[in-house]
C-alpha cells in the first residue's frame, strides 16, 4: 500500500517544476545561445545541461529530432530532457544538406561550403531549427520549430561566432547573422525562434501539471 502511495505520488509530481530539465548537446555554440536565450526569459532555475555526445541519425528533420530526444530521455533515464536540431537546406540542391550538414560543415568549413551551389544562381537557403522536448523515459515527446529563410553567401563575413553564420545571411538583410550585434541576430536566428515558442509553453503548463504532463 505505502509503495503504491509514494509511486501515486511520484506520478503526480510536476516533475518538470520540481526537478532541472536537462539540455543535452555537445555543441559549445549552441549551449551558449541556449543559456543567453535562458536568462532572457527568466527560466534559470528550471534547466540545467548535459555535455554528451549523441549519436547523429538519418531520416527526416523531425524524425532525427524526436529520436534524439527520445535516445537522451533513455540513456539519463528520468529526469526530463530538452535537445535541439539544426538543419540547413539548400533549395537549389532540393533541401541537402539538410539535417546532414554537420558532416558537410566539418568537410568543406566556412571557405569552401559555398562552392556546392557554384553551379546554380539560386544561392537561397533556409536554416532550421527544432527544439525537443521529452518529460521523461518513454513519454510523449514534442516539438517546437524555427526557421530562418536567407541565402548562403559565397564568402563568410564578420567573426567565427559559430559553424556556419558568417555564410548565411537572412532575406532582407545585407549582413550575415555573424556580422550582426547578438540581439539583432537572435530577432533573424532559427534557433532563438525555436526556443522561444518552447519556453513560451513551458512557462505556461509547468504549474498546471495535467495539462503539461499530457505532452
Ligand atoms: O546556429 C548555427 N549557426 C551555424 N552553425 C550551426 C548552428 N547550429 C549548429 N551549427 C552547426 C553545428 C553542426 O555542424 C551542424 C548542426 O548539427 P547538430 O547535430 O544540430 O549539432 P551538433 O552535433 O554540433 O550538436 P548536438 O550535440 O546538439 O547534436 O551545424
Ligand atoms: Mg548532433
Amino acid at each position: 500500500m505505502t509503495t503504491d502511495k509514494s509511486l501515486q505520488q511520484q506520478l503526480k509530481q510536476p516533475n518538470l517544476s520540481q526537478q532541472p530539465v536537462i539540455f543535452v548537446t555537445g555543441n559549445q555554440g549552441k549551449l551558449e545561445d541556449f543559456n543567453q536565450l535562458l536568462s532572457d526569459c527568466q527560466l534559470t532555475d528550471a534547466f540545467t545541461v548535459q555535455d554528451l555526445d549523441l549519436v547523429e541519425l538519418q531520416g527526416s528533420h523531425q524524425e532525427i529530432a524526436t529520436e534524439k530526444c527520445r535516445m537522451a530521455a533513455q540513456l539519463l533515464n528520468g529526469p526530463a530532457v530538452l535537445i535541439e536540431d539544426t538543419s540547413l537546406e539548400l533549395t537549389a540542391l532540393n533541401g541537402l544538406p539538410g539535417p546532414y550538414i554537420k558532416w558537410f560543415w566539418k568537410a568543406l568549413r566556412n571557405e569552401r561550403l559555398p562552392s556546392l551551389l557554384a553551379a546554380y544562381p539560386d544561392k537561397s537557403a533556409v536554416a532550421k531549427s527544432i527544439v525537443a522536448y521529452c518529460p521523461g523515459p518513454g513519454r510523449e515527446i514534442r516539438l517546437f520549430h524555427g526557421e530562418c529563410r536567407g541565402r548562403l553567401l559565397t564568402e563568410p563575413r564578420g567573426p567565427p561566432v559559430h559553424g556556419w553564420l558568417p555564410l548565411f545571411a537572412p532575406d532582407g538583410q545585407d549582413q550575415s547573422l555573424a556580422e550582426m550585434e547578438a540581439a539583432e541576430r537572435y530577432r533573424h536566428h532559427h534557433r532563438a525562434k525555436a526556443f522561444a515558442k518552447f519556453f513560451a509553453y513551458f512557462a505556461k503548463y509547468r504549474n498546471n501539471t495535467a495539462e503539461y504532463q499530457s505532452g
